[in-house]
């Protein structure tokens, strides 16, 4: 499969200390690549790293062109949506105004519109008002309803109801249709229902690459993220 994304040594470090370290990653040109780890092992500062928030080192290709040395509204214009892990709503504004400053060109507004019909009824709520999964998908709607050519979300259904889990993976699957996605997500089972590909950080390291469903039914599962793989747990 043909990479959206070419990561090659990249590096970061926070307050001195190296949190990404050498890693070396692709993301596919289709559908979603994971990004996994135990708590603290660097997939959000990889993230944060590859969009510039962090300062890095090394080399990352998008779509044939050298984006490492960019700024990141630079890399954003260049269509990556980036979903943070603590959502970043504007807690003042209400729903209409946090979207209506995220549009730039709204072509899947309306099928965003349809995929969280909530946030239309809570239109002129402040956001900040909103429960967590409401403002995870406020969040999200933000990022999918543009048009995007890579996706970046940071565990997109952290603390959320199981009801809202399935909620957000739906809307997941329907943009990873049109756009490929690197998704950091601790829910295995989210994971098992939308990735195709893996990528396990440990120690800000790359430690193992491959297919997602070899992988989530592996031994591996439990060396690398501490929770029972799928022959254990049978
Ligand atoms: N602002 C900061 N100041 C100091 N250390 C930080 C800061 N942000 C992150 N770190 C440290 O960098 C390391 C990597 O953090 P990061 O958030 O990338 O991990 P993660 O894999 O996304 O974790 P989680 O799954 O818990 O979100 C951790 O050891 C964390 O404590």
């Amino acid at each position: 499969m043909s990479a959206v994304l070419e990561v090659r040594g990249l590096s970061a470090r926070i307050a001195g200390q190296q949190v990404v370290e050498d890693v070396a990653f692709d993301v596919a040109a289709q559908g979603v690549t994971a990004l996994l780890g135990r708590n603290g092992v660097g997939k959000s500062s990889t993230i944060k790293a590859l969009l510039g928030i962090l300062e890095r080192t090394g080399e990352v290709v998008f779509d044939g062109t050298r984006i490492d040395r960019m700024l990141t509204h630079r890399i954003v214009q260049r269509g990556i949506a980036y979903v943070p892990e603590d959502r970043e709503v504007f807690g003042s504004l209400t729903v209409a105004e946090n979207l209506r400053l995220a549009e730039r060109d709204g072509t899947h507004r309306d099928a965003v519109a349809r995929l969280f019909p909530e946030l239309d009824e809570r239109a002129a709520q402040q956001a900040g008002t909103l429960s967590g999964g409401q403002q995870q998908m406020v969040s999200l709607a933000r990022a999918l309803m543009n048009d995007n050519r890579l996706l970046l979300v940071d565990e997109p259904t952290k603390g959320l109801a199981p009801r809202i889990v399935g909620d957000v993976t739906r809307a997941l699957r329907d943009a990873a249709e049109r756009t490929p996605m690197l998704l950091v997500e601790q829910n295995l089972q989210v994971v098992r229902d939308l990735a195709h590909t893996v990528v396990v950080l440990s120690g800000g390291r790359v430690v193992h690459t491959g297919p997602a469903a070899e992988f989530l039914d592996s031994p591996l599962v439990h060396r690398h993220l501490g929770v029972a793989g799928a022959e254990e747990a049978a």
